[in-house]
Order: structure tokens, then sequence, then C-alpha cells
């Protein structure tokens, strides 16, 4: 220990011994079955946030006894949709009247209850945390429930301080958004609802980012649950995001920013249990560094009057305050912290602080230093270099700056587990200035920071690794360049153009041509309207062939993609995907081998003329999930005889609102499917599992049957390979097999993308 710095109390139980931050945090959150809860303790936790003071007092054996408790289940209905309120309805109506004071190991639950603070009571918590709710009878049917709407994307599990965030954000339809580090995607998905509100058409654009490759393909699983055609997932390191170019060599900025960055997640120790054996006070000063500079980036990059919202997982000072106040004084008279007392109301919350200490791994304990000079005095006098080589060097903006009650850092939120039962957050929400004022300090460098290296860090889900995207390419606004991108001779012009990132594997985008072939089938087949956006057909080829998935793209993000390197940008993917090709060399009789997606359907049905639509009942929606293939003889007039006059392919059906005194269905709103005609059978286009959570809202039951088995061939093998190769051919002639294709589609998606880490 040097001589300046002052010793803390001692390590906690199991303790790591030595070794960075960057290591040894296992995967997984722990689990409560077989966790003795006296054996959460860290001493070195414990007194590192008693001497920063986060905590009163005399709040904090309840602060630590929250901490040490299982987190209640919390989700959200996803507002934007149009069966928001239908859901919201079945879950107050029939669900919540059958879970009142359900008792499980003598401990009595209350019923399901809103989240005070949530707009429109659409976010909900269950006292019970999953690990009861998963496993006991009373919460059986609700847990179905849940499970099949989240997968449909009607709900979204979430932990509630997650929610607060994007709330924060104001977005707006209109808006620009880029969500730097996003995956797995809660918060992006909220902001995808915030700028697609039900009926009204979004100019806006979000860019879902994250540095993870792995990780990128969760966020697309999780968009794809609420497509938008203005979404573009990316695959950069947030520190280094390229700047985006527009027509006109204009520069994108934007509106709305969220930096939910990496972080040590001890808010997160009510599920990720581990964290309670591993924290050490080092964790947040391996990570101040990165933080600091995606924030910076953010900051460079906002519109001027646009919003900005830096969030953790943590609790720690070092990745919060101290970064906020570096990232300030690195852009003086530039930006402001938003005062959102006022925002979401019956929300506790607690202030930032002004000021904290730094603590670093001591042999005896946390060693504080008192400020960044004493720490270099005491650094320098170690006597042992190779003990200091290994140690990597902190930055002075760890500790809080002269300034730092000027910088109005409490007006940040810390939510602390005490206050209303849920993890640990810290959110502040920052506003670029219209017109910035002369600075009255002296400006951070950022780039002249030292540089942390790999550490790892935690999200609600347990721990994620820091990997940067291998992007050799991320250029740079206004000084941004890290230092190592920076070092040019003095006078050297900076490069004008980045080469293509050559080991960036994904496949290339490109507009189809508005005047093709197959796009003249599609409008033709489907009756599109001139407002459809022909011009907006994305492919993913190097020369726009339609050869089998179409993506619709909104005007904003062609312009991306037709202004940027896609290498460069790591784009990952773009748009809703519409259109997706259903073929069938043997069946040259069917006009028009395009169907729609159920994730696209929306989109396209604004373009489709009314008479293009065909109307249904609740009775015959009955009938399609019945059976897989109902026989076109099971319908009845009118609507079969609007099947028996159809040519062979897709159609649109719209199911009118209504109820059916036989089945007992009940549809609140209209919904609208696609359907596939064959000779003798009809089908509707959605997977499996979306029939039978289907079912369960409109008749309160699972009357899907299972997929058939169709003789001479294995309709699974088909059909997966027809998706999987995406050409599309079934090798027999059962038309039946081909449309098959989307519950299996739904299948590899999920087992390409992981998707159950996300499904909790
Ligand atoms: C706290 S999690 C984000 C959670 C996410 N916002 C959500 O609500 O689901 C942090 C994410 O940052 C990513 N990440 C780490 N370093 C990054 C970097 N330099 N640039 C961009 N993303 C990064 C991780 O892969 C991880 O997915």
């Amino acid at each position: 220990m040097g001589k300046h710095g002052k010793r803390g109390g001692g390590r906690g139980r199991g303790g790591r011994r030595g070794g960075p931050a960057t290591r040894g945090r296992p995967n997984g959150t722990g689990d409560w079955k077989t966790t003795d809860v006296a054996d959460l303790k860290n001493a070195s936790f414990e007194e590192y946030y008693k001497t920063q003071g986060i905590v009163p007092e005399a709040e904090w054996d309840q602060f630590l006894t929250a901490l040490k408790t299982e987190l209640p289940t919390t989700f959200r209905v996803t507002g934007s949709r149009a069966h928001a309120d239908t859901i919201n309805n079945l879950i107050k109506d029939v669900y919540v009247p059958t879970m009142h004071e359900v008792e499980l190991d003598g401990v009595t639950y209350d019923a399901p209850k809103p989240i005070v603070w949530y707009p429109e009571e659409l976010a909900w918590e269950i006292a019970a945390p999953k690990r009861v709710v998963r496993k006991n009878e009373a919460f059986k049917k609700f847990q179905k429930f849940l499970v099949g709407e989240t997968d449909v994307g009607n709900l979204s599990r979430q932990e509630a301080v997650s929610m607060i965030p994007p709330l924060l954000m104001d977005v707006e339809p209109h808006h620009c958004c880029l969500d730097m580090c996003a995956a797995p995607g809660s918060k992006t998905a909220q902001i995808i609802e915030a700028l697609n509100p039900y009926h009204t058409e979004s100019t806006g654009l979000l860019i879902a980012n994250d540095a993870d490759y792995k990780r990128t393909h969760m966020l697309v699983h999780q968009t794809a649950r609420m497509p938008s055609k203005g979404l573009l997932v990316t695959n950069c390191d947030a520190s280094m995001f390229p700047n985006i170019s527009l027509a006109n060599n204009e520069t994108l900025k934007f509106d709305r920013i969220l930096a939910d960055v990496p972080c040590s997640g001890d808010g997160t120790m009510r599920k990720n249990m581990e964290i309670w054996k591993k924290w050490l006070p080092s964790d947040g000063n391996s990570l101040h560094i990165v933080q600091l500079r995606i924030l910076h980036r953010a900051m460079n990059m906002l519109k001027p009057g646009g919003r900005l919202v830096y969030s953790t997982c943590s609790f720690n000072p070092s990745e919060n305050e101290a970064v906020v106040a570096a990232a300030l004084n690195a852009h003086p008279g530039e930006f402001s912290i938003v005062d959102v007392s006022d925002k979401l109301p019956g929300l506790k919350r607690r202030p930032g602080i002004t000021s904290w200490k730094v603590g670093t791994n001591g042999p005896d304990g946390t060693v504080y230093h008192e400020s960044y000079e004493a720490y270099k005095v005491a650094r320098d006098e170690t006597p042992n270099e190779e003990e200091k080589g290994k140690k990597k060097e902190l930055a002075s903006t760890l500790w809080a700056p002269d300034n730092a009650t000027e910088l109005g850092l409490e007006r940040s939120l810390r939510l602390l587990p005490h206050d209303q039962n849920t993890g640990g957050f810290f959110v502040c929400v920052l506003e670029k200035a219209a017109a910035p004022v002369a600075p009255s300090v002296p400006k951070v460098d950022i780039d002249a920071l030292p540089e942390m290296g790999d550490v790892e860090a935690t999200d609600e889900k347990g721990s994620v690794s820091l990997k940067r995207a291998l992007s050799p390419s991320a250029e740079s606004a206004e000084g941004t360049e890290p230092q190592a991108k920076k070092a040019r001779a003095p006078g050297q012009a900076p490069k004008k153009k980045e080469r293509p990132d050559l080991a960036f594997r994904e496949d290339p985008f490109s507009f189809v041509d508005p005047a093709h072939d197959e796009v003249a089938i599609i409008v033709d087949w489907f009756g599109l309207n001139n407002e459809f956006p022909r011009n907006n057909l994305l492919v993913r080829n190097a020369d726009g062939s339609p050869h089998r998935t179409i993506y619709i793209a909104s005007d904003l993000v062609k312009a991306i993609v037709e202004n940027n390197d896609y290498t460069r940008l790591r784009m990952i993917s773009a748009g809703i995907k519409a259109f997706i090709r259903q073929d069938s060399q043997a069946r040259m009789d069917i006009p028009c081998k395009w169907r729609v997606s159920g994730d696209g359907i929306d989109e396209v049905l604004q373009y489709v003329p009314d008479d293009r639509v065909v109307q249904a009942t609740v009775a015959e929606l009955y009938t399609f999930l019945e059976n897989m293939y109902p026989p076109i003889d099971t319908f009845t007039p009118p609507f079969k005889t609007h099947l028996e006059a159809a040519q062979l392919g897709n159609m649109l059906v719209r199911f009118a609102a209504g109820e059916d005194a036989t089945s007992g269905g009940k549809l609140a709103l209209p919904l609208d499917m696609p359907v596939w005609k064959a000779r003798q059978s009809m089908s509707l286009l959605i997977d499996k599992r979306e029939k039978s959570v289907l079912s369960n809202r409109v008749f309160g039951r699972d009357i899907c049957n299972p997929v058939p088995f169709i003789k001479g061939s294995n309709v699974s093998t088909e059909a997966s390979s027809t998706v999987a190769s995406g050409t599309a051919t079934p090798a027999t002639e059962n038309e039946e097999a081909a449309v098959n294709a989307p519950a299996l589609e739904s299948k590899l998606k999920h087992e390409i993308t992981g998707a159950e880490e996300i499904k909790e």
C-alpha cells in the first residue's frame, strides 16, 4: 500500500485474490434454489459502498437485505401494438383474479400489479420470483401466457429499472436514434415502440449497435418481434462508432442516443449472485475508460438540442458520476444534465452524488486514494516494478473534478433496490445545447487517458465480454479518434476514404431495381398501390437480385445503405423482412411465388386496397388453427367462395373482430394474416408457436393440431432445407410441405440465434 492511501476493511469471504477484474467471472446468474443467503456477503463491497455514502446510513440494512432477496418478476406489454389493450385487459380481467394470495413454501404472494410509474399501466410486477412463477400451479397458466405472448412480441420480460432509460429518452416518431450498446435488446425494443406508435407513420431511424458479433444476432432476433423499416443493426465498437454519411456528404447526427454501457453490474446482484463472490473495488475502475469513451463518442454524434441517456446497472460512482463528470468536462459549455424529477411520477429515485472515493485492491483490503496526485505518488513509490507493471494505470477522471458540484450531477438518478423492490441502476439524461456557451473550465482530453485493456462486464443476464468489433475503419468525428488512430505526422492530411473491412463476412446490401420483373409480379399479385415504396426494396446480395427474401427499408435507412460501405459500418440487418420466395419448380401454375412474411404484413397491408383483402370470421380462424392444412371444403360461403375463386398462392385475410358462440372465440380487434392457397387446402402462414399463442388468446385454449406426417417426405427436413438454403425448392409435389416453411423458419431462427438466452 502506498503511504498516501488509506486502507479500508478486509476482503470479502471468497473474494478473488489479486488479478485484474478481467477474468474469473463465470457466465450465468447463479441459482436461488441452491443459494444460501448466508453466503451472500462481501466485506469489501459493503465497506466500499458505505464509504461512498450512496445509501443513507439508517437505510443500510434495508439496502443490504433487499440485495440478498430474489427479484420479483416484471414484464411490460408492448405499447405500440394494436393488441396492447387486449393483452393488458386479459392480464387484468382473466389472469390477475386467479392469482390472489398464492401460497408457496409458507410464503404468500400478492396478485400481479401494474408498476406505478410505468406509463398507462402497461408494465407489471409479479411479487413471486421467476423461479416460483415457473413451478407453481396457480401461476402455470399465466406463465404459459407470458412465454407465448413474449415469443410473438406482445410482451417483454424485463427488469423494472431497465425500463427507465428508454422512457427518459423522450423519443418521437421522427427522431434519429442510436442505441450504442444494444444487445440483447430490451431497451432497443422500447425505443422501437416509441418510434412506431400505433397508427402513426414513423419517419424515424434506430441504429441498434453492439460490439459483440454474436450478440448482434440476439438483437436481430429480438427486433424481429417488432419489425420496423427504420431499423438498422450494426456491429461496431461504440467508442469508435463510424461517422455515417448521407447524400451530399452530410454526416448523420442523432436526435436521441442511448449509451447503456457495459458495466460491472453490481446492481444486478439479486439475479447474478456470482457477483457477491467476485466483486472487487477495482471492477468499476477498469470499466471507467471504455464507458467514458463511449459516452464521449455519443456526445459528438448528437445533434444540438438532442438528448442522450447514459445508464449502467452499477452502483459504482467510478462508472457513473465520474464518467458523466469527465464527459461534461470534455465538452465544457456544450451539455447539461436534464432535471427529470417530474418524469415517471411514482418512481422513487435518489440524486447523483458530487463527491466519492477511488479505491483499489490492496493486499489487505481496499486502498482509498484521496486524489489522483496522491495515487500517482503512491504508484510511483511502489518498490516492486513488476507489481506496478501488472496494474493498469488509473485515469485521473476517476476522481471527482474540482467543479463536481457545479455540474448538476445530483440531477442523475440512482435507483436503489430497497426503494421499490428492484435491481440497482444509474441513469443520467444529458442535453446538448442548441448553441454552446463559452467554456469556463479546462477541457478534459479523453484521448490522452490511459487504455485499460480487456475487461469483463455484466449485464442484466450475466457476464458479457467487452469484445471490440474488429472494425479497422472506425472513422471519427471532431477529433474523437482514440489515441492509436490519431497518430499521424503534423501536417499530414487525414485519410479520405476508409477501405472496406474484408474480415466482415455478412452478405452485402443492395436495392432492387424498381422496374424488376419480380417487383412487377409482386405489385400485381397483391394489388399494391402507387404509394408502395418500390424504390426501397432491399436484398442481401451485391447485384440487387430478388432471390429469396425482400426487405423494405425506410428512406433514411436506404440513404445510409447507399452512402456507406456496409463492411465499414458492419451492417448486420436492415428494415423489415417483407416478402419471402415460396418457390416450387414443379408448380408452374403458381403465378406469384412470393408470400408476405409474418413480420411484414402490417407494412405491406398499408398499400393493399381493401377489396384485395379477403374477409373472414372468428369461426374461420378456428378452422385455420384447428387444422394445419384445412381443406377448402371445410369452410362455408362466402369465405369458401372466395377461396375457390382465388388462384394458387398467397392471400391476405382479415379476420373481423367479433365473437363466435360455437367455439367461444373472441377477437377484440381485426386480425390480418397471410394465408396460402394450395389446390385442395389452405394454410395460415405463421409459425406453429404463434398459432398456439393466438389460439390461447382468442379461444382460451390451444386448439392447434401438430404437423401431420406427409408420406414420402420428411416435412421438417424438406422445409427446413428449403429455408436454410433459401432456394425454396420442395423436392416433393406436396405444396403443403412448402407452406410449412414459416414454422421451420422460426425453429431455425431460434437455433441460429440462441434465442432462449434472451427469452428468460
Ligand atoms: C449492459 S449490456 C446492454 C444491455 C442492452 N442495452 C439491453 O437493454 O438489453 C452492454 C452491452 O455492451 C456491449 N459492449 C461492450 N463493449 C462495447 C463497445 N465497446 N461498443 C459497443 N458495445 C459494447 C456488450 O456486448 C453488451 O451487449
